[in-house]
C-alpha cells in the first residue's frame, strides 16, 4: 500500500515511511492512495474472530508491503496483551437503541492506548532494522500523553517530548504523564491551549534547523492522529463492534465525542471499507467548530473555552483535512491551497461537494455542560453506567439524534470515569476510583518542565536534550 499526502507535493511512501515520518514533509497528512474494500461475506466471515484476528483482517491491506502477517499478529498480541479485559474493547447495552464501546480498558485508561500501544511496537520494529534515532514531539490535551509515553518509555532509540496545555488536564491525566520516570521521557507544560501547542508541533516539522526532511538534525515523528498508524488501529473497534451488532446485515450507527476529528475518521474509514455504517454523529462540547463546520459550512476557530471534558478542548481539528481532501475529489493542491487560507486566516468556507460529501454521512450536534451532565446522570441512575464527560457528550448527541428506532447507535466510550473524578461525582453523586493497575498515582514524584507558549523556547530544549539523527 502507498500513501500520498493530503496536500500533493510530498513523496508517497509505504506504511513504514508514513509511521516514522507522522506529517508529510509538505505539511500535509498522510492517506492510502486507495482504500482497501472488503466484500459483505468478507465480513460476514469476520464475525466471532478475536480481537487480535480481527486486527489482523482489518489492518492488513493498509500495512501491505511493510509488515508480514505474522509479524503484524505478533505486534498485535503483544499491544492487546496489556488490555484488561479480555474483549479488548467491549459493547455494554445501555437501553433497547443505545450501546457504549468501553474504550478504555488499557494501560493508561483511554481508547488512546488502542493504537498507541501498537505504534509504540511499530516504531521499535521499523528502528530495528537501521541505527536511527526517532523525537517524537506530541501535543496533547490530556489522554494521548500519557497513552504515548507509556508506549515508548524506556524504548531504545526513541526520545518523547510531549507538549500540555499548563493547567487544562485533569491532576489524573497529568499526573500518569509527569510521574514515568524514564531517561527519555519530556513533559513539557506550556502557557497556551492545546491548539497552541499542537501549532508548535507541526511548526517544528517544517524547521529547518530541527527536522532532518528539511535539513536538520532531528528525525522527527508524531504520536498524535496526524500519524495514520493510529487511525488505522482505530478503525478495528468500528468492526469489532458492528460485528457484534449483526453487521454486515445490519446497519449501526455511531457517536463519537470529537476534537482532533481522528476518532471519528477512523469511522469514516470503516464505511469507505465496507462496514455498513447508516451514520456518524460528530458530537463535540462548546469548542464547536467541528459541528459549525458540519452543520453550516463554516470551518472557522475562535478562542478555546476550558471545559470539564478538556481533552476535547480543541478549534483546529487536525484530521478535518482528510475528510475534506478526500471528499474534495482528492485535489492535493486544491487542499493546499484551503489550508494555507485556514492558517492565514483561522478560517474557511467547505465547498459544496465537502458539504454533501460530509451530508451523507455525518451529523453533528454541540453538547453543553448541562446536557453533559444529564447524560452522565441518566446512564449511571437507569443503566447502573458511569460515564466519563466525554463519553457523556456522545451519549448525550446520540440521544438526541433521529436515527431509527431499529438501528443500534453505538457511543464510543473514550475514557475511564476516574480520569475525571470531580466532575463524575457533581453529575451523578458517585466517585469513581482508579483500577488498581494504574497503581499509586497520588503517591509518586512528579517531573515536568514549565515553558511559555513560545515555539522558540519548546526547538530550544528539545534541540537540548533530544538525540541527533544517525
Ligand atoms: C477522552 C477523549 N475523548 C474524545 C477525544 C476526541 O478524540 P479525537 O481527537 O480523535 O476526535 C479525546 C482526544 O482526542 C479524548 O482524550
Ligand atoms: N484529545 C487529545 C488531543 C490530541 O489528539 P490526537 O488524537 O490527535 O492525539 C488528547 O487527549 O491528547
Amino acid at each position: 500500500m502507498k500513501y500520498i499526502s493530503t496536500r500533493g507535493s510530498a513523496p508517497a511512501l509505504d506504511f513504514e515511511g508514513v509511521t516514522l515520518a507522522g506529517l508529510a514533509s509538505d505539511g500535509g497528512l498522510y492517506v492510502p492512495e486507495h482504500w482497501p474494500r472488503f466484500s459483505e461475506y468478507e465480513i460476514d466471515a469476520m464475525a466471532g474472530l478475536s480481537y487480535v484476528e480481527l486486527a489482523v483482517k482489518v489492518m492488513g491491506p493498509f500495512v501491505a508491503g511493510s509488515l508480514t502477517e505474522d509479524e503484524l499478529r505478533e505486534l498485535c498480541t503483544r499491544a492487546y496483551g496489556r488490555f484488561s479485559h479480555a474483549a479488548v474493547t467491549p459493547l455494554v447495552q445501555l437501553d433497547q437503541q443505545h450501546y457504549v464501546l468501553e474504550l478504555f480498558h488499557g494501560p493508561t485508561l483511554a481508547f488512546k492506548d488502542v493504537a498507541l500501544q501498537l505504534l509504540g511496537r511499530l516504531f521499535e520494529h521499523f528502528l530495528a532494522k537501521g541505527d536511527d534515532h526517532l523525537t517524537i514531539v506530541g501535543a496533547t490535551s490530556g489522554d494521548t500523553g500519557s497513552a504515548a509515553i507509556d508506549a515508548v518509555a524506556g524504548r531504545d532509540r526513541v526520545d518523547i517530548f510531549m507538549l500540555h496545555p499548563k493547567g487544562r488536564v485533569s491532576d489524573v491525566q497529568r499526573r500518569q504523564m509527569t510521574t514515568v520516570r524514564a531517561p527519555n521521557v519530556h513533559n513539557l507544560a506550556i502557557e497556551g491551549s492545546f491548539d497552541d501547542a499542537q501549532a508548535m508541533v507541526k511548526r517544528m516539522f517544517g524547521d529547518p534547523e530541527m527536522a532532518s526532511s528539511k535539513g536538520g538534525k532531528f528525525r522527527i515523528s508524531a504520536v498524535n492522529s496526524i500519524n495514520w498508524a493510529r487511525l488505522m488501529a482505530q478503525v478495528v473497534y468500528y468492526f469489532a463492534s458492528a460485528l457484534q451488532l449483526g453487521a454486515p446485515h445490519r446497519k449501526v450507527a455511531f457517536s463519537v465525542p470529537t476534537g482532533n476529528f481522528g476518532d471519528v475518521f477512523a469511522g469514516y474509514v470503516a464505511a469507505q471499507m465496507g462496514l455498513p455504517i447508516e451514520r456518524l454523529i460528530v458530537a463535540t462540547n462548546v469548542n464547536d467548530i467541528l459541528h459549525r463546520a458540519l452543520s453550516s459550512g463554516d470551518y472557522s476557530a475562535g478562542t478555546v473555552t476550558p471545559t470539564a471534558a478538556p481533552s476535547m478542548d480543541i478549534q483546529v481539528s487536525s484530521n478535518f483535512e482528510r475528510l475534506l481532501f478526500d471528499l474534495g475529489g482528492r485535489d492535493g493542491h486544491a487542499m493546499a491551497e484551503q489550508m494555507r487560507g485556514f492558517e492565514a486566516t483561522k478560517a474557511m468556507l467547505l465547498t459544496n461537494a465537502q458539504r454533501e460529501g460530509a451530508a451523507a454521512l455525518f451529523t453533528s450536534a454541540r453538547v453543553d455542560a448541562a446536557e453533559m451532565s444529564g447524560a452522565m446522570a441518566w446512564a449511571a441512575r437507569e443503566c447502573g453506567e458511569v460515564l466519563d464527560p466525554h463519553t457523556a457528550i456522545g451519549l448525550a448527541a446520540a440521544r438526541a439524534s433521529d436515527v431509527a428506532a431499529a438501528i443500534p447507535v453505538v457511543t464510543l466510550a473514550t475514557a475511564h470515569p476516574a480520569k475525571f473524578p470531580d466532575a463524575v461525582e457533581r453529575a451523578t453523586g458517585i466517585r469513581p476510583s482508579l483500577p488498581a493497575r494504574v497503581g499509586d498515582l497520588f503517591e509518586r514524584t512528579e517531573a515536568l518542565v514549565e515553558l511559555p507558549g513560545e515555539y522558540e523556547a519548546v526547538a530550544e530544549f528539545v534541540a537540548a536534550h533530544a538525540t541527533p539523527s544517525a
